[in-house]
């Protein structure tokens, strides 16, 4: 596992926040422009939506001076590539509404969910929001740009909207969950097999045509919304729409070959684009929602929810995985430690208290042991510490360790002080044979044996499998 990577925008860093806002608006005007394929109107206009995503994601980010940022860098390109003059104020006003009013509706929905309820994301909502940011953009755009434009009001209208409508669902959906992979993930041949499929039926399009044709990615999609994650999905959607948007416009995709491209056919196959990309979007949400809840179910089934420690169960599933199950460690160390009079603070404080200190033992147990072991509840007061690969004498020096912090260390628990002990029983044995499993399971009895001689013996203290001169007057040894 690596660290997560921070993202770029930050509360702390306002003057990096505005610069990537410019750099982002410069960017994402330049593509924009580049894709001016037919008429005046560009094809595929993806600032508003990019800017919309980001805006929408970092809700520290909606402030007028960020907003009034992103607008300038926008009139500032605008007088250097074009001579719109005083138009180019209320056309760029048109991008600062979608973007704006999708922002503030996202936020407000954000607002009124707990983080822990937010659905990685509600594509229904987001089909709505862009429709209503599309249109009220669409209508100042139009207004805007009626003595630059050669098309009338509601043809301009309608290409004005299909094209921020279209835009929007394709690339927000993406911008607002991608994210840096947490771990390094292999990608298998196999795994390639959904996205062949999704450009392989683009190209049955181009080769078929037809106004049928756009539908065609869609089985593929799905199957991409199956296997990858959300945000792979979000992304081949995001390539496979504006690749038929581009491929309609160029006529490469061709609806009527008697007649050239009319914005009516550009409007229609926008919007039908725009609109097939739910299905895909909706699994690939479902199948995430799925996933995110048998990773908290098998959470549940695996860790024990009071210490944090894992649960019986938990501790055999891992130890009949990958590493445990297969890696030759070369020795097996098992401690069972129970804590000594348990009942009495029960019946002194109350159980309440007994599950706070069950709790804080289990927090300390986690952290003394860290990375030599896994820490399992087995029952009440009983836990195990299994060590692959240490030594007998590493063992005792971690049990006598932690035995002698939570001799020393009382707990607080409301007003009161609690001075606590533990006896522990450990076994070792050096292990031939790759896993962990067989070994834990031959130990096991053993170190109840020897947590037995340590409560015999006035408890506080730890019992092995044979005396290795730690020089500690509380290890007590026994040969198996
Ligand atoms: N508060 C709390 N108590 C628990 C839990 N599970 C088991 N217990 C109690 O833990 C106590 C265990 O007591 P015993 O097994 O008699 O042992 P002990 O008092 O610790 O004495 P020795 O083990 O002989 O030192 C019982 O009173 C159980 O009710 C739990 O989840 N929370």
């Amino acid at each position: 596992m690596t660290e997560p990577v921070q993202p770029f925008f930050r509360p702390e860093r306002t003057l990096i926040n505005a610069f990537g806002i410019i750099i982002l608006t410069s960017l994402f005007y330049f593509f924009g422009a580049m894709l001016r394929l037919i008429d005046e109107l560009s094809l595929f206009w993806p600032l508003n939506a990019v800017m919309a995503g980001v805006f929408a994601r970092y809700a520290f980010l909606n402030r007028p001076h960020y907003y009034l940022l992103s607008y300038a860098a926008m009139l500032v390109y605008d007088a250097i590539t074009t001579n719109w003059g005083v138009a180019s104020l209320a056309i760029n006003l048109s991008n600062m509404v979608f973007i704006v009013t999708f922002a503030m509706l996202m936020q407000r929905d954000a607002s009124q969910v707990k983080g822990d309820e937010r659905p990685p994301l509600n594509v229904l909502k987001l089909f709505l929001y862009c429709l209503i940011a599309s249109a009220l953009c669409a209508l100042v755009g139009t207004l805007a740009s009626i003595g630059i434009d050669k098309y009338k009001l509601w043809p301009l209208f309608a290409d004005w909207f299909s094209e921020q409508f279209s835009t929007g669902v394709l690339i927000l959906p993406w911008v607002l969950t991608v994210r840096w992979p947490r771990s390094k993930t292999l990608v298998s041949p196999d795994m390639l097999w959904p996205f062949m499929a999704v450009v392989a039926s683009v190209g049955a399009s181009v080769l078929i045509g037809g106004a049928g044709s756009l539908a065609f990615p869609l089985a593929a999609l799905i199957w991409c919304a199956i296997r990858y994650s959300l945000p792979v999905t979000c992304l081949v959607m995001l390539i496979t729409g504006v690749a038929e948007i581009v491929l309609v416009g160029n006529s490469t995709i061709q609806f009527n070959t008697a007649a050239p491209l009319e914005t009516a056919q550009l409007f229609s196959a926008r919007l039908g684009i725009a609109i097939m990309a739910l299905c895909p979007l909706m699994v690939s949400t479902s199948v995430a929602s799925i996933n995110a809840l048998m990773l908290q179910v098998a959470r549940r089934a695996n860790y024990d929810y009071l210490t944090g420690a894992l649960s019986r169960s938990g501790l055999l599933e891992t130890l009949k995985k990958p590493p445990f199950a297969d890696t030759r460690y070369g020795s097996l160390c098992v401690m069972l430690i129970d804590i000594d009079y348990f009942k009495r603070i029960n019946d002194s404080y109350g159980h309440e208290c007994g599950d706070a200190v069950l709790t804080a033992f289990g927090e300390r147990a986690i952290r003394a042991v860290g990375t030599k072991g896994l820490v399992a509840r087995m029952g009440g007061e009983e836990f195990v510490v299994v060590c692959p690969g240490v030594s007998l004498k590493e063992g005792l020096e971690l049990a006598e360790q932690l035995r002698q912090r939570i001799a020393d260390y009382p707990f607080n628990w409301q007003e009161k002080t609690l001075s606590i002990t533990i006896s522990i029983g450990l076994s070792h044995q050096d292990c031939i044979e790759p896993g962990v499993i067989d070994a834990f399971t031959r130990l096991m009895p053993v170190a109840d044996r020897h947590l037995y001689r340590s409560k015999q013996s006035g408890r506080n203290q730890v019992t092995s499998t044979s005396d290795v001169g730690l020089g500690s007057g509380k290890v007590i040894s026994e040969t198996i």
